[in-house]
């Protein structure tokens, strides 16, 4: 049992009896190894049992309360990560179940791997223990006040200065202004920062560079430095914890060996020199982070998913006819259509983030043999996945505080802050829009490179299948048929490959490549979504040809493939039936599939979410409470709220009694 901190009766109990399926080795599949379960285990009640990571009353905290208290949980997490030797897996895993967004996120997430990748061997040995120590705090300085999606827009400059051996770094205009990173407002003491690299009366473009901010004496910023933290952000508690900082620099001095050199370098003379690997490697650390944020993707649904389960089979509404007992909500097909497709969509998030690591890691180790190739697919991936999960998710967590009528609403059902602390990532490490489009393009290209032969690879290989799929029709007969492989991929290649060209053919009509990209955008917005569900999709039927142990487990996950494919159809049915790959009739077929699924799925719901194996304490849910005991713990969670501190509340006095006593009088009555 997950469950460190619940109660004693079982609510759930009936529900977790009518299970298909052994839990335990489903867990196994979500994590990806019984060892996965172990530490995932161990870690959360880790934190779970010690009080100081308690966060019941983080949103009713103020925005310095909040800090503070990040900093005194990121300050204990350290302490017992040296006290306990934890290893870096388990490290990472701690932090995560902390469960609060604050600067250690982007000083290992970003400033370490920033580091690291482009930073040369002597460079690396020099900063990375150091930031490994916590010597140092980082963080990552790219986002301007006036650009963020437009890199090559960045204004800042550093200019190399041959006298000194310097770089001289600054902010020539209010636009130029670093705003937004994590961890620069208050706690950071370093940052990589990336500016106009000029040398010798030449504007290089941009560049990395580690500078200093703040004194490691008394933490105060360093002469020429302003620096602060840009405000409240959406929502109580959530991402409010994170110091997203502003950062201006007046002339500012660092060596020549800050600037991050193994990409490019500038010599003692201030000549420019660049490697020969592809420029685009600057963008390294991002494609990381996206790679990372598509994992995050499947734990921030999955725990909404969980709580909206849970309760809808303990939440009782209408039903009953003669005094007998009233519906379960979740025995409601509403309920079910909008829940269970998003129950699948946390599991198919979870097999392809799997997925996209081991891409990643693969192309990593083709780098370092100076293989460029896989970059373009890397980029378009990552890219992809990212924007397509993370948008899908906010709107899913949404839809779980809508799943769990008004008390959904209420904080203690741990949504609502669930969601402001989720859906930044939509704008975050690439906006969504701006990153489709990023795949849009990779596909045109693809699509352009068909016809003078080049065979695509990875995942784009089905698109060398274009003379079939260009006119496949598809043979489902029957709502059956809806249930074979080969009949759903054939369809989702098809309605990718065919949304692509008809953008490729519109673009190629426009008097430019650039108009017609530009004027063509929106479709191809949705060309690119296509093409992300079609990988999302086939990576799940992939696991599926995995060896899954288990009693049940399969079978329960090739229903929430099917769920998730399907209800892809479905709510795409324009796509499909426009480009021709389906008829009506079996876009029909499709939806009484999916209905089918639904009543399968439904004896095996709780189970499916008891096997994402969250603690009571990182759900902070009380509706998703592992004990199912809802009621009694709503009822108790409002006297903790300050406004119940007294009987009468604060300015009864001044404002509430003189109204009552009608000591004011309105004239005219
Ligand atoms: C209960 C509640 C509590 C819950 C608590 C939960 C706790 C959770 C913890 C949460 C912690 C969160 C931690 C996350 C922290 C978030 C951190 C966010 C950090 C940031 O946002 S950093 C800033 C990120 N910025 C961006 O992403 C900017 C986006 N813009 C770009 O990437 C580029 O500028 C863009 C759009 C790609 C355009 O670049 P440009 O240079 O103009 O390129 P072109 O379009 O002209 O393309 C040229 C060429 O390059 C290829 N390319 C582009 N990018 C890449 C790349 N990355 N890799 C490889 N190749 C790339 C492109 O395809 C083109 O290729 P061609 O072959 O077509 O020429
Ligand atoms: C919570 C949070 C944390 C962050 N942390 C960091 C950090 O640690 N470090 C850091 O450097 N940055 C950070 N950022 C900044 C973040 O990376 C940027 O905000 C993000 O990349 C989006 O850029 P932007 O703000 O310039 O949006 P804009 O590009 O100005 O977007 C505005 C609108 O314009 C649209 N748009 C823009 N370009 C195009 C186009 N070419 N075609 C069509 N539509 C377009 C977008 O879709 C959007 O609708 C953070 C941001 C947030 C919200």
């Amino acid at each position: 049992m997950a469950a460190v901190d619940g109660g004693e009766v079982d609510h759930l109990a009936g529900e977790r009896a009518t299970a298909h399926f052994d839990v335990d080795a489903m867990k196994v599949a979500w994590a990806g190894s019984r060892h996965a379960v172990e530490v995932n285990d161990r870690m959360a009640r880790l934190v779970a049992s010690d009080p100081v990571f308690r966060k019941d009353t983080r949103t009713m905290l103020s925005r310095k309360e909040l800090f503070k208290d990040t900093l005194k949980k990121a300050a204990h997490a350290w302490k017992r990560i040296v006290e306990l030797r934890l290893t870096e897996e388990e490290a990472n895993l701690l932090r995560l179940y902390v469960d609060q967004p604050g600067y250690v996120d982007l000083h290992w997430g970003m400033f370490v791997p920033a580091i690291k990748g482009q930073g040369t061997e002597e460079q690396q040995k020099k900063w990375v223990p150091m930031a490994y120590k916590f010597q140092i705090i980082g963080c990552y300085a790219q986002t301007e006040l006036g650009h963020g999606s437009n890199v090559q827009g960045l204004e800042t400059t550093a200019t190399f200065d041959p006298n000194t051996d310097e770089f001289v770094v600054h902010s020539p205009t209010l636009t130029s202004s670093k705003w937004w990173p994590g961890g620069l407002g208050k706690a950071s003491t370093h940052a990589v920062v990336y500016a106009r690299l000029i040398t010798q009366g030449k504007d290089y473009g941009i560049h990395g560079f580690i500078v200093q901010l703040r004194s490691l004496d008394d933490h105060s910023p360093l002469p020429g430095i302003t620096l602060g933290d840009i405000g409240g952000k959406f929502g109580s508690g959530a991402y409010n914890s994170m110091d997203n900082g502003v950062l201006r620099f007046d002339h500012v001095r660092i060596p020549r060996d800050q600037m991050l050199m193994r990409l490019s370098q500038v010599t003692r003379e201030g000549k420019y020199v660049h490697s020969d690997v592809p420029k685009q490697l600057l963008y390294g650390t991002m494609v990381y982070v996206r790679q990372t944020i598509v994992a995050d993707a499947s734990k921030a649904l999955s725990r909404a998913v969980c709580i909206a389960v849970r309760y809808s089979a303990i939440r009782k509404q209408f039903g009953s006819q003669a005094g007998g007992p009233e519906t379960q909500v979740l025995n409601y097909k509403t309920q079910q259509s909008r829940l269970f497709p998003l129950l699948a969509s946390a599991y198919a998030y979870r097999f392809v983030g799997e997925w996209l690591k081991w891409l990643y890691t693969d192309v990593m180790q083709k780098l370092e043999a100076k293989d460029y190739s896989t970059l373009p697919e890397a980029h378009a991936c990552t890219a992809g996945l990212k924007s397509v999960t993370t948008s899908a998710t906010a709107d899913a967590i949404e839809e779980c505080r809508k799943l769990c009528g008004g008390h959904g609403y209420l904080n203690s059902s741990g949504l609502p802050e669930l969601f402001a602390v989720y859906v930044p990532a939509c704008t975050y490490e690439g906006d969504n829009v701006v990153l489709l489009l990023q795949v849009a393009r990779f596909l045109m290209k693809t699509v352009s490179q068909l016809a003078s032969g080049k065979q695509p690879v990875g995942t784009t290989a089905y698109m060398g299948n274009i003379q079939y799929l260009m006119q496949c029709k598809s043979a489902v007969n029957t709502a059956g048929d809806w249930l074979n492989p080969a009949a759903i991929k054939e369809v989702f290649e098809a309605r990718a490959l065919r949304m692509a060209v008809n953008c490729a053919q519109n673009i190629s009509k426009a008097p430019s490549q650039e108009e017609g990209f530009s004027e063509l955008s929106p479709d191809l917005l949705e060309s690119a979504v296509a093409h992300v569900q079609l990988i999302i999709v086939t990576k799940f039927f992939e696991k599926l040809q995995q060896d899954i142990i288990g009693h049940g487990v399969k079978e329960q996950l090739q229903n929430l493939c099917n769920i998730y494919a399907l209800f892809l159809l479905h709510k795409h049915l324009g796509d499909f039936l426009s480009t021709g790959c389906i008829t009506p009739k079996q876009g029909a077929l499709a939806n009484e599939q999916l209905g089918r699924l639904y009543a399968q799925v439904r004896p095996n719901a709780v189970a499916l979410v008891d096997a994402f194996d969250y603690t009571d304490h990182y759900l902070s849910s009380v509706l998703g409470r592992y004990d199912g005991d809802v009621y009694p713990a709503l009822y108790a969670e409002a006297w903790k709220d300050p406004l119940n501190e007294t009987v009468i509340p604060d300015g009864y006095q001044e404002h509430l009694r003189p109204l009552l006593k009608q000591q004011l009088k309105f004239s005219r009555l």
